[in-house]
């Protein structure tokens, strides 16, 4: 098995040769080589067990078509796998929790990513954005070419913006506090099997107890910037939580940890995936310029080439839930306590769903509106992602912005390895040639 996910790995990591030739979107055998044999086996529903946790693992299309129509929260949760785990990380926020407290949480989130919520922080995103193209701008100027890993940029980009959003005039304390939970986030995500079946898992480690400090720290950081805002109305996400915890759970440590999971919850949620697909996009435009001239051109075609990217690279991987209670999805049964999991990656590349060419990139596939699904970058059903506008215009005002400066060109030095890392992405990072199109004092 080990040397199966070897030989994968060393198929898909491949340096490209400079034109781009050489790079298979399909990374599946290299990242998930394990469910890749046992699809290929036991075709598209099989389940197997770790221990007393039965898992579900499905692309058949009627079972996905039905995981997406389920809205019942009595019938289909987050799977409590790793629950215990990931406590320090996720706390009882809305990403892992169930039943009402879930029905609670997203009732008082989702006015928060609405249209016109997100319509009025558009101006944050330009203001970033535009600090991040003059940056390049400055390293272009003088080489004419600037040959660039973009990862980290992104990355702050994406911090900056989420941190602005959530935390208004104290972005810079949050960008910390954000800084901090990418800590917890390492340290949280070496899973610990053994210790998830076994009783184990309630005895004190060395990472648990590094991961309750880091903890407390966050804790107490996001509870400072609560206090010194006074209360004060300042149409930041971190207000508008504190304003939900107040009036739905009252004051006091119920609505302290509300507010503080919730914050961990959404950066969890929105910074990594957001900036990832950002640096995919790049990659996938510098591979296609003609993509890029159709995009200076017609801004909607824009949105298809971000849609395409997350076909290709879902920074979710994994669809997952738990049947909470017996179920039939697309006429399999579905005992209580199993886990489902949906491999994204494979619905996105089915050539039953999407064609013979479901392998390629060719956003024109995008010019009419995918089955649900076949389509689940975002997720499925009732737990859709809460920040899917954001995240879009986030992404577009910056890919726009960038494309409107520079010609990007793959570089001779990009290795296309995508790696799992809870999501997936370019292990060596995206590296690319960026050419000014206007003089560096231009407008942008
Ligand atoms: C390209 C960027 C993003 C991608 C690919 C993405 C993807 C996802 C996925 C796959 C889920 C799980 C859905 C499911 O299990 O059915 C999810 C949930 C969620 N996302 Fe996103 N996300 C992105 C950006 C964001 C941003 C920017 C935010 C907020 C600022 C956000 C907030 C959330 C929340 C709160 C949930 C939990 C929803 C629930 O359980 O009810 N996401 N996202």
């Amino acid at each position: 098995m080990r040397q199966a996910a070897a030989d994968a790995k060393r198929t898909s990591s491949s340096s490209h040769g400079g034109g781009g030739t050489g790079i298979v979107h399909d990374y599946r055998p290299a990242v998930f080589p394990f469910y890749e044999k046992w699809r290929k086996e036991y075709g598209p529903v099989f389940s197997y067990s770790v221990g007393n946790m039965v898992f579900l693992h499905a692309t058949d299309p009627g079972v996905v078509r039905d995981l997406c129509l389920c809205v019942s929260p009595e019938d289909l949760g987050k799977s409590s796998y790793m629950k215990t785990t990931h406590h320090p990380l996720f706390g009882d926020g809305i990403l892992k929790s169930n039943g009402d407290a879930w029905t609670r949480q997203r009732k008082l989130i989702a006015p928060e990513f609405f249209p016109d919520k997100v319509k009025g922080m558009v101006d944050l995103m330009v203001g970033s954005a535009q600090a991040l193209v003059r940056a390049w701008e400055e390293r272009v100027a003088g080489t004419g070419a600037l040959d660039i890993k973009v990862d980290d940029d992104i990355r702050a980009y994406s911090a900056d913006v989420i941190s602005r959003a959530c935390f208004g005039s104290s972005y810079v304390k949050g960008k910390r506090i954000f800084a901090m939970i990418r800590d917890l986030q390492k340290t949280v995500a070496r899973p610990n099997l053994l210790a998830e079946m076994t009783g184990l898992r309630f005895l004190p480690t060395r990472t648990s107890w590094a991961a309750w400090r880091l903890n407390q720290r966050v804790r107490r950081l996001i509870l400072d910037v609560v206090r010194e805002s006074g209360g004060e109305d300042e149409g930041n996400l971190l207000n508008a939580m504190l304003r939900s915890a107040e009036a739905e759970v009252g004051g006091g440590s119920a609505s302290e940890d509300f507010v503080v999971d919730n914050c961990k919850n959404i950066y969890f949620a929105g910074y990594e995936t957001t900036a990832v697909t950002a640096a995919w996009c790049l990659m996938l435009l510098a591979l296609h310029p003609e993509w890029q001239r159709r995009v200076r051109d017609e801004a909607r075609e824009l949105t298809m080439v971000i849609q395409e990217t997350l076909r290709l690279y879902p920074a979710g991987s994994v669809v997952s839930r738990q049947a909470l209670r017996e179920l039939s999805l697309g006429g399999v049964r579905v005992p209580g306590g199993v886990n489902i999991y949906v491999p994204v990656s494979t619905v996105h590349l089915d050539a039953g769903l999407w064609g013979a060419g479901a392998r390629e990139f060719d956003p024109d596939r995008f010019a009419a509106r995918p089955q649900l699904h076949s389509y689940l970058p975002f997720g499925a059903g009732a737990r859709t992602c809460l920040g899917q506008g954001f995240a879009m215009a986030e992404l577009k005002v910056l890919l726009a912005l960038i494309l409107s400066r520079f010609e990007v060109a793959l570089s001779p030095a990009y290795r296309h390895s995508p790696a799992l890392r809870l999501v997936v992405e370019p292990e060596h990072g995206v590296q690319v040639v960026l050419k000014s199109m206007w003089p560096v004092d231009g407008p942008i």
